[in-house]
């Protein structure tokens, strides 16, 4: 996505909406460590990882919350078996989970399933931990997009996220992220998430209502904000 806005930030401030994400399936514990030392360095909100690398050493990086991705990237799970992924994230560490809907129960309009869905991961992520439900907006038409927030509101997620960064359909864009925020009010979080490659687009989702990035190109979103007149 490419876009313009008039918000104004610094680098410092970004940083805190950013979830310092790497998700590919041939990352490495050396690739996830680097990620971490990284997050600490440009002072990220949290970093975001497959399960499969925790427990994770943050000793290194105290301020860094941590972020595990659930049902990922597909959704196409029981949800007994994301609800057990997302109970053993949390006993490894986890301050957050990111757990994708079942896409296909919202393109057939069943919401009461995605809830269901939803209500069990839930459950598995008490508070304080912090759910993000990923709806893959870009596979979705608006009333579907309203439909699954709705079915979060319902199920007590703390988030709705747009992306998985992975679906062919794409990833984040303002109108997504608009309506998001205006079908879960102020209550919830929205994250914007899959294919923000320049400050501008991080901004620009900001300004549309995002109170979290998910962002793999980190460093380079926020360099750019040295460089982009206006911010
Ligand atoms: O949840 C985060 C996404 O996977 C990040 O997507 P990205 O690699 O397009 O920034």
């Amino acid at each position: 996505m490419t876009t313009t806005t008039a918000i104004t930030i610094d680098p410092t401030a970004l940083a805190q909406y950013v979830d310092h994400t790497l998700l590919k399936p041939e990352a490495t514990a050396a690739d996830v460590a680097a990620l971490v030392a990284e997050g600490a360095r440009l002072g990220v909100y949290s970093v975001c990882v497959s399960p499969s690398f925790l427990p994770l050493d943050l000793s290194e990086a105290p301020n860094l919350r941590l972020a595990v991705v659930c049902g990922f990237p597909s959704g196409k799970h029981d949800s007994s078996v994301k609800a057990a992924e997302a109970a053993l994230s949390m006993q490894q560490g986890a301050d957050e989970v990111d757990m994708v809907i079942d896409i296909g129960a919202a393109k057939a309009g069943n919401f009461a399933a995605v809830e269901a869905d939803i209500v069990a991961v839930r459950a598995a992520v008490p508070a304080p931990g912090v759910l993000k439900v990923i709806i893959e907006s870009a596979a979705l038409d608006d009333a579907q997009i309203v439909g699954v927030c709705r079915a979060a509101v319902a199920a007590g997620a703390d988030f709705v996220k747009t992306s998985t960064g992975f679906h062919p359909a794409g990833g984040a864009t303002v109108h997504a992220v608009e309506l998001m925020r205006a079908t879960v009010g102020p209550a919830l979080g929205v994250k914007a998430s899959g294919g923000i490659r320049t400050a501008a687009d991080a901004v620009a989702l900001i300004d549309a209502g995002a109170t979290r990035l998910g962002l793999s190109a980190t460093g380079h979103v926020l360099a750019g904000l040295d460089c982009d007149a206006g911010y």
